[in-house]
């Protein structure tokens, strides 16, 4: 089993192997990106609240054995963990943070908008910067119930705008999403583990395309697979960038 997930995080994944990951396939963007969420320490966990994206009693041994086998391959700096806060603004690099004069208490971020561990998304992302590359591993709980015993489409879209999201946010410091494009092709069963798995595959200008594929712990079933695109925010133009901004 996680010979397979070890595949995944390795570039493996089916149907991409004609373009290794470890290739940067598109064009870099003329200009190069101001990060605003873009640098890997803008996900700091120096001064942070809590922090969701470590293990907890819910967690299912197919999850811990992912997590850790992930966390190991960490340790040389291949892959980054993200950390992952309750609400967006403390996504944000303290500096950026620090910039928000008035921000809403009352929110929450739309994945972690559940306190009880296990009955909603219960996931972790980690980054490969220098593949411009995301797997999440994701544990749908039964609040993301769709059909009985599945996960709910809304969900699984969910999980992969955030994830492809973290990627386009990598590469290009803001962004929004313009497009996302999902193909269902197997349910996901509440309770199950699976990675999401995406990659920048090229920028043009201020778009940003991505894909994405959501596989089992194995790779041998394919749920979900799904292309994005995202938008740079531009400074002078975007409504926004205006509203984002201080
Ligand atoms: C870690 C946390 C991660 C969380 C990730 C979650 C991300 C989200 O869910 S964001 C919420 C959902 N998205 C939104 O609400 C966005 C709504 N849309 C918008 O605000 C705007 O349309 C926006 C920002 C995407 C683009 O607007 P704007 O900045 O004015 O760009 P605009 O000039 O229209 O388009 C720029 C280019 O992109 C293209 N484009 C824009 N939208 C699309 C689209 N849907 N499909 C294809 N191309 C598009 C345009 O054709 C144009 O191309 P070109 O430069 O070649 O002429």
């Amino acid at each position: 089993m996680l010979r397979g997930c070890v595949s995944l995080a390795r570039g493996l994944r089916p149907g991409l192997r004609a373009a290794p990951h470890g290739a940067w396939p598109g064009p870099r963007l003329a200009a190069a990106p101001q990060p605003f969420w873009g640098h890997t320490a803008g996900f700091s966990q120096l001064g942070r609240p809590k922090d969701f994206a470590l293990p907890n009693p819910s967690w299912s041994q197919d999850m811990m054995s992912l997590y850790n086998k992930f966390a190991e391959m960490a340790k040389d700096g291949t892959w980054k963990r993200i950390p992952s806060y309750d609400r967006s603004v403390d996504h944000l690099p303290e500096r950026v943070r620090q910039a928000f004069k008035e921000v809403r208490q009352d929110t929450r971020f739309f994945l972690r908008n559940t306190d009880a561990e296990g009955i909603g998304f219960e996931y972790v992302m980690f980054l490969n910067p220098t593949e411009k590359r995301i797997v999440c591993l994701f544990q749908p709980g039964p609040y993301l119930e769709g059909v009985s015993g599945f996960a709910h489409g809304g969900s699984i879209a969910a999980i992969i705008d955030s994830t492809v999201g973290g990627c386009a946010i990598f590469a290009a410091g803001k962004v929004m999403t313009a497009n996302l494009s999902i193909n269902y092709r197997n349910p996901i069963p509440l309770g199950s583990v699976v990675l999401v798995d995406s990659k920048v595959d090229r920028i043009e200008g201020r778009k940003v395309f991505l894909s994405c594929e959501v596989r089992n712990v194995d790779g041998q079933t394919l749920h979900a697979e799904a292309t994005a695109l995202f938008i740079q925010l531009d400074t002078k133009t975007s409504q926004q960038q205006e509203a984002c901004s201080p």
